[in-house]
């Protein structure tokens, strides 16, 4: 007995997306050329109000990174924030410039330190004929992480950003920030109960307003923070750990207990020990295991004010 074929005949593609919706181009009036264009974004007049910032948000760009910890050059993903002011007889900004200035980055490997950054900034201020630029870029930081007994090695990460700022009138401001995770133990718990304390994963956030003379060369700032957030915490985080290594994170963190406030105390104290720190902001946000909500003490310092 003879298949009888059950293929279907489709209507060709463009006569699909007719029967989907699609209809011929209307009658074309505007220009094409782009200098013959009305230019919106560059009409002068009143417009009531200067701009602390326009730009592009969330724009994902690969780049690579220089680590004091191995692996000691990695490659990673970027999200970028790119800003400046506009003054108030502006209508917009030149948001395409943006993305011409980051294209002009991405040529050879993007290699995301303050040098380059201080650089990008700079020219970009130029590239929008504005006073000022920004730019923030954060990414996912990794790092090798030896067990504490074993040695065994595995991968951690936390998320870290930068941003730079340019102003013609005050040059730049360079801000670094990071969030680490660590294990606190609670100090109330251990003090009232007979046996045993809850304990929680606390993510430590620090962000810190470089002096001019930091040189990213010489100090990972990366480092240097998630060191200040384990070195106080209860215990630190590892990817792996074998039992005599489960043991001993466990007996320090009952060793060092910590309550958020007391975590963000001690870090506050190591920022303010550090001569390259003018100004810092601490929060540790500890997920309760012992509730659904969270716990959280933050603080904001300026050095230079002590206050
Ligand atoms: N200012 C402004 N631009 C927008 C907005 N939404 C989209 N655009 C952007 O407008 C851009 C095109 O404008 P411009 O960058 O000024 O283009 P252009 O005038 O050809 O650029 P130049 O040659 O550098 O002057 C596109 O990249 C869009 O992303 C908005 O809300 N405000």
């Amino acid at each position: 007995m003879n298949e009888v074929s059950t293929k279907k005949q489709l209507p060709t593609k463009s006569d699909r997306h007719k029967l989907f919706g699609s209809v011929d181009p209307g009658p074309r009036t505007k220009p094409e050329e782009k200098s013959e264009m009305v230019d919106l974004q560059n009409t002068k007049k009143d417009f009531l109000f200067e701009l602390d910032a326009v730009g592009i948000s969330n724009v994902k760009h690969p780049v690579s990174i220089q680590s004091g910890i191995a692996p000691n050059k990695q490659s990673t993903i970027g999200t970028f924030y790119f800003a400046s002011t506009i003054s108030q007889d502006s209508k917009g900004t030149n948001m395409s410039r943006f993305t011409e200035q980051l294209q002009s980055y991405s040529q050879n490997e993007f290699e995301v330190n303050i040098p380059t950054l201080k650089k990008f900034v700079y020219e970009l201020h130029t590239r929008l004929n504005q006073r000022d630029a920004e730019l923030s870029v954060s990414f996912p930081w990794f790092f090798e992480r030896k067990a504490p007994y074993t040695g065994q090695s595995g991968m951690n990460h936390a998320e870290a950003w930068m941003d730079v700022r340019y102003d013609q009138d005050t040059g730049y401001d360079i801000t670094v920030g990071l969030t680490g995770k660590v294990t606190t133990l609670c100090p109330c718990s251990k003090e009232i109960s007979e046996y045993s304390a809850h304990n929680q994963r606390g993510n430590l956030t620090m962000e810190v307003k470089l002096d001019e003379t930091f040189d990213d060369s010489k100090v990972d700032w990366k480092e240097v923070l998630l060191e200040a957030a384990e070195s106080n915490a209860s215990a630190r985080i590892h990817p792996v750990l074998k039992r005599p290594d489960e043991k001993m994170v466990t007996e320090q963190a009952f060793e060092n207990p910590r309550f958020v406030e007391d975590m963000v105390r001690l870090v506050a104290a190591d920022l303010y020990e550090m001569e390259f720190v003018e100004k810092f902001y601490v929060e540790c946000v500890n997920e309760e295991s012992i509730h659904l909500h969270d716990a959280v003490a933050s603080i904001t310092y300026d050095k230079m004010s002590d206050k």
